[in-house]
């Protein structure tokens, strides 16, 4: 049986220098709205993984990440969505909510406890295991 392609999602677990991991509150309105997610979205036609995340983040967060910095951290899959996590230490400028919504700064053990789509719970424990092994 034949079916789609799979939406291609890009998103950042921008870690700070505290150890703490960036969640964006999604607008009320839109889809998912008021579940906390990994900033990032939807990568476009032309686009490289790392492009379109680099250009999410700026427009969402007004960051402009260091490409060389990110570490592929896991993925998450359903029907109709793939979503590539990436870990992010290095980027300049300072996140802030552009785009409505709202960011919030979480110890990586109270990730999960904040709503969120279903894809994110397993993205966050993954997150969350990887830090307390030190390997991003
Ligand atoms: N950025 C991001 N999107 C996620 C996460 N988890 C999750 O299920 N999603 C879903 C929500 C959206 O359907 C899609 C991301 O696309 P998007 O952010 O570009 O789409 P959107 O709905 O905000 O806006 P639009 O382009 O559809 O108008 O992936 C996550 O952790 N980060």
């Amino acid at each position: 049986m034949l079916v789609p392609v799979p939406v291609l999602v890009v998103a950042a677990a921008l870690i700070g220098a505290d150890g703490r991991v960036c969640l964006q509150r999604r607008p009320d309105e839109k889809a998912h709205g008021g579940l906390w997610e990994f900033p990032g979205g939807k990568v476009e036609p032309g686009e490289s993984p790392e492009g379109a995340l680099a250009r999410e983040l700026a427009e969402e967060l007004g960051i402009a990440l260091d490409l060389g910095s990110l570490e592929p951290c896991g993925f998450a899959a359903d029907g109709g969505l793939v979503i590539l996590l990436y870990a992010c230490r290095a980027w300049s400028g300072e996140a802030a909510a552009l785009e409505g919504g709202a960011i919030g700064w979480f110890a990586p053990d109270a990730l999960s406890a904040q709503p969120m789509p279903p894809l994110d719970y397993p993205l966050a424990s993954q997150v969350c295991r990887l830090l307390s092994q030190g390997h991003i």
